[in-house]
């Protein structure tokens, strides 16, 4: 068995930084501030970006971190910084055994703000590189729907570890994906699952708990036995992948079913269980290039889960280029006996054959 401790570890630090996320999520007052691509960030993302760091860092000083935020915004912004440090440094998993092995709280306000700066690695082909995103889906954390927590290993430049916490998706890994998924959660009760996965190992997936690690489940994808059969993942936001174009490939595919809307790797989650069986993400922008942080997770675990996720041209995603999935284009991820036929599809109806 490898990368026990590394799960262990992943695992104990996303449900700790859940505990943090899930307090901001009940906040009238996220502390939103627009990043210069104008996208939303908050006190939850800085918030468990610091949390998680400093479990890895505890456990893994010469490991790297490709983390998705850093904080120049905060350390202008005095008060919002007050704010996240407020939330910081009382969290802490109600399991004494589990929280020790996370190093502790943060040392101070300050430390704080270089703790969220270690998530500057450029990422590479070489060596132990983690890549962290505190909030995956912030969008969908404003909105009062789905959003991850997702934390991978990447070494040398291949995924051997994917953990993603989901506060927001019902622990009963058959409840079929409804409507109302993506939608407002004001009730928790029965929600919140931690995925992940080792290369080689399975996935499995448990309950989120506030404190030690729950019994998990080994769970897969779902046999489906024709395509026509099957129910499609798509993001919410029209920003981040063409709807019109993932509708498109599903109707050539023969799916009659309407697509499961909702935000972040929730959707690789979700198919990894059984809700769900394909995730289309095809690009709406030529330039955007993917982030690491977006997919590491994410694709090993539904890759371990018996999917096959790769780009619109049947590429696997390759994250050892750096932050950025520069060499990919999108994102297919299927059952592995229908991965040829969806990326077939895809391919016709974006004209690439
Ligand atoms: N133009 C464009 N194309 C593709 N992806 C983009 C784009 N812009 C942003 N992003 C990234 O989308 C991440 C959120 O993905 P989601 O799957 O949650 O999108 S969706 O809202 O459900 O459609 C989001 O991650 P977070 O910032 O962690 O929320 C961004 O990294
Ligand atoms: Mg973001
Ligand atoms: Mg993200
Ligand atoms: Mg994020």
């Amino acid at each position: 068995m490898g990368y026990e401790k590394e799960r262990r570890i992943a695992e104990l630090a996303v449900q700790r930084a859940t505990l943090l996320t899930k307090k901001v999520f009940h906040e009238k007052a996220k502390g939103e501030l627009a990043k210069d691509d104008k996208s939303p960030v908050t006190k939850g993302d800085f918030g468990a970006q610091a949390l998680i760091i400093q479990a890895i860092a505890h456990n893994f000083p010469n490991d790297e971190i490709v983390g998705e935020e850093e904080s120049s915004e905060l350390r202008q912004d005095t008060a919002l910084r007050s704010e996240i440090w407020d939330l910081v440094k009382d969290i802490k998993l109600n399991d004494s055994a589990s929280d020790a092995l996370l190093g502790g709280p943060l040392p101070s306000e300050e430390a704080m703000l270089d703790i969220i700066d270690k998530g500057n690695s450029p990422g590479g082909p070489k060596g132990r590189i983690w890549a962290l995103d505190p909030i995956d889906g912030t969008k969908g954390f404003l909105r009062g729907g789905q959003y991850a927590v997702c934390l991978g290993l990447i070494v040398d430049g291949d995924v051997k570890v994917g953990v993603i916490g989901c506060p927001n998706l019902p622990v009963d890994d058959a409840t079929s994906l409804s409507a109302d998924i993506g939608g407002n959660q004001s009730d928790e009760e029965g929600k919140g699952v931690l995925f992940s996965a080792v290369q080689g190992e399975g996935a499995i997936s448990r309950p989120l708990t506030s404190g030690g690690l729950a019994p998990s489940n080994p769970i897969s994808m779902r046999p489906v036995p024709d395509t026509s059969k099957a129910v499609f993942c798509e993001g919410v936001e029209a920003g981040h992948s063409n709807q019109g174009d993932n509708a498109a490939v599903a109707k050539r595919l023969g799916i009659t079913a309407p697509s499961v809307r909702l935000d972040s790797q929730a959707k690789y989650c979700s198919i990894a269980r059984g809700a769900g069986d394909i995730y289309l993400r095809l690009p709406v922008r030529k330039d955007y290039q993917e982030k690491i942080w977006d997919h590491a997770a994410g694709d090993l675990l539904v890759r371990e889960a018996g999917g096959q996720v790769t780009d619109i041209y049947g590429k696997r995603l390759d994250f050892s280029k750096g932050r950025t999935l520069i060499e990919n284009k999108g994102v297919v991820a299927a059952p592995a006996a229908l991965q040829d036929q969806v990326i077939e599809a895809v391919q016709v109806v974006l004209n690439l054959k």
